[in-house]
């Protein structure tokens, strides 16, 4: 049986003024599944879940959710969308409870068994009666998501979700999305410039680049084309490697990038040219390996480079 899209994109446009900044973008996303949006500052992201939100209108193109377009339905098809949690808007003198039952009152025929229902859904249940100025970070992340699951949503946008939370908070935050994904068959889109915290919640992950989809790719095929290289000066490797559409994050004394093995020794060369020297480059998952060969006496590095 072919599993339908709860969300599809379809040739999805945005110009403003003269620039192209969302280039004919085709995405669907399934029930159950967590796809993480991943892509450099001023790649398109939060353009994209504008439109996906109803919040912007597209240039040409159309965003269908559940079935319903958003051009020809836009009330109905809008109602089958969780609210965005980005730094969830919270009223911190009122108890996490209270907080709920007032967001409850903008949907329509939101029942206190659901509201009942999305506390359990987030482990709030000991704490939902204190008052929101007593909770850690985490603790609001996780009300912001119960308030977006209110209205039961088929499908719910998170913008940069962990923004903030530490390695517990956000393996908690995981936890409790990958639940209310298998329970409710929610289709979530989790958008990020990085890929670690992608690559620990989602299952696939479409990049977005200039405004164009490069790669929609299961989660492991993602971490087979990372690899780490350690530079200096960091920052400059940063931004050289970044204006040429990399994904880079920071890592160790390093960076992280992710590109296919063929295309390293073209960025070798470029950073060299550019007086950066490089000390290592290797496979990012084989690190930790490495490591204890290295210990052992076995080590192996793919390639380096020393000044
Ligand atoms: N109203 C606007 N007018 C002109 N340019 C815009 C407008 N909104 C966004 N842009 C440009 O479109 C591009 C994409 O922006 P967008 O905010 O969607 O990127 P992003 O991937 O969400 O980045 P970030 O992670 O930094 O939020 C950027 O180059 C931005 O400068």
């Amino acid at each position: 049986m072919e599993i339908k899209p709860i969300v599809e994109l379809k040739n999805l446009s945005k110009t403003i003024g003269k620039k192209k900044i969302i280039d004919q973008l085709d995405l669907s996303l399934y029930p159950g599944q967590i796809t993480g949006f991943l892509g450099p500052n001023g790649a398109g992201k939060t353009t994209t879940i504008r439109m996906m939100a109803g919040l912007m209108k597209p240039t040409t193109g159309d965003v269908i959710i559940d079935g319903l377009s958003l051009r020809s339905n836009f009330e109905l098809g809008i109602s089958k969308m969780g609210a965005i949690v980005e730094n969830p808007e919270l009223y911190k003198f009122m108890s996490g409870y209270k907080n709920l039952v007032h967001f409850a009152r903008m949907h329509h025929n939101v029942t206190k068994k659901r509201i009942d229902e999305v506390i359990r859904q987030v482990g709030m249940e000991k704490r939902i009666h204190e008052k929101v100025s007593t909770y850690s970070l985490g603790m609001r992340q996780r009300l912001g998501l119960a308030q977006a699951l209110l209205n039961n949503p088929k499908f719910l946008i998170l913008d940069e979700p962990t923004n903030g939370l530490d390695p517990a908070g956000i393996r908690e935050f995981r936890t409790y999305l990958r639940k209310i994904a298998e329970e409710d068959g929610v289709s979530v889109l989790v958008s990020s410039h990085l890929l670690s915290e992608i690559e620990l919640m989602c299952d696939r992950i479409a990049v977005i680049q200039n405004g164009k989809l490069v790669a929609i790719r299961e989660v492991n095929a993602i971490e087979e084309s990372q690899y780490y290289i350690e530079v200096q000066p960091v920052d400059k490797a940063r931004s050289l490697l970044s204006d040429k559409g990399i994904i880079v994050e920071n890592y160790q004394d390093g960076l992280l990038i992710n590109v296919e093995q063929s295309a390293i020794p073209t960025i070798v060369e470029q950073l060299v040219k550019q007086n950066i020297a490089i000390y290592a480059v290797s496979h990012h998952r084989k690190t930790l390996e490495e490591q204890f060969l290295e210990m052992t006496g076995g080590g192996q590095v793919v390639e380096s480079n020393s000044k």
